[in-house]
């Protein structure tokens, strides 16, 4: 049976699925195409990231296909119902890129506190008097160190965020819609484990307490951050959002900034994605990432080997 893996899947899942018998095709085929080579390839699984797009016309000319596979979390890019309607598993890897994306989250938030994302282009080529100015510009950085963070959506990555929060010394107030409080463990090094709880507030309340703010909730059809919410928040607030794009406004962002609302804030996704909006490419209270929150070595590792094992269960 043959697998295609149209985003790339990791070594470790190709040599799983081809130990169990499956031939593994990681060509990438373009959207327009992508029928056209499922059918003359007759392919029995696609797997996809976010980049590839599997809606209803796909899933209704393609019976071949038996199981659809998501490396990653967000399906907003898969017609879900429909195609578990026509028979077809539909496969993710919830958990497989929480951390990385919690540290993606705290990379941003660490270089915004100290200006990274400006001051590694501003390095000045040459001129003691430069490198004096630049540091004059860059000298009121703040610690993370007993400041805020506000989680909105508290579910494993919400959580996974929280718990590098707590390792950098920070407090935690979190809201989830669906959740009235959660228990986390931290794993330390040695072994040793402590496990904790952490009790949801409202919305509003996490807005009005925290000094940064992380957004960790799935594709919606309103903005979960917009003129309102920015206004409930702590003036010089620093926000992030490594969910999806569209849960945040970006006017209304690039307004906060400018009022000063939002000192600084780092995007990874975006309203227009693959081409963000120049205005916000442009601001240098912004640290940017193209959609990378998943996308190390261990989390891909764990994603290619969670598809594999779950298509091998099904099909094996
Ligand atoms: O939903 C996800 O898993 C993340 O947004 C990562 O998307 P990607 O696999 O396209 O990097």
């Amino acid at each position: 049976m043959k697998v295609l893996a149209n985003d790339g899947i990791s070594n470790s899942g190709i040599e799983a699925l081809e130990a169990a018998g499956f031939e593994v095709l990681t060509t990438t085929v373009a959207q327009e195409q992508l029928e056209n080579y499922i059918n003359k390839h007759n392919i029995t699984v696609l797997i996809v990231r976010s980049a590839t797009t599997v809606r209803k016309n796909l899933i209704d000319n393609c019976p071949s296909l038996k199981i659809i596979g998501r490396g990653g979390v967000g399906m907003d890019n898969i017609d879900v119902d429909y195609a578990r309607s026509k028979g077809l598993h539909v496969i993710n890897t919830p958990a497989a890129s929480s951390h990385s994306v919690a540290e993606l989250v705290f990379g941003h938030f660490y270089g915004l506190a100290r200006f990274l994302h400006n001051s590694n282009r501003d390095m000045p080529l040459e001129g003691d008097a430069n490198f004096k100015a630049l540091k004059k510009s860059y000298a009121k950085g703040t610690e993370l160190k007993g400041k805020t963070l506000g989680v909105l959506g508290f579910g494993r990555i919400g959580q996974a965020t929280a718990k590098v929060a707590i390792g950098a010394g920070m407090k935690v107030v979190a809201f989830d819609p669906f959740l009235e409080k959660a228990n986390l463990q931290l794993d330390f090094f040695d072994g040793q484990k402590v496990d904790f709880e952490i009790k949801t507030i409202s919305k509003e309340e996490v807005l009005k307490q925290s000094d940064f703010v992380t957004l960790h909730v799935p594709a919606q059809d309103s903005y979960v951050i917009g003129e309102k919410e920015f206004s409930q928040m702590k003036d010089g607030v620093i926000i992030a959002n490594a969910a999806r794009g569209g849960v945040v406004d970006e006017v209304a962002l690039l307004n906060a900034i400018k009022s000063g609302k939002v000192s600084r804030a780092a995007l990874d996704v975006f309203e227009k994605e693959p081409q963000p909006e120049i205005q916000l490419l442009m601001n240098p209270a912004l640290s940017l990432t193209p959609h990378t929150g998943a996308a190390t070595n261990e989390a891909q590792d764990r994603i290619g080997l969670e598809l594999a094992e779950q298509i091998i269960s099904i099909l094996g």
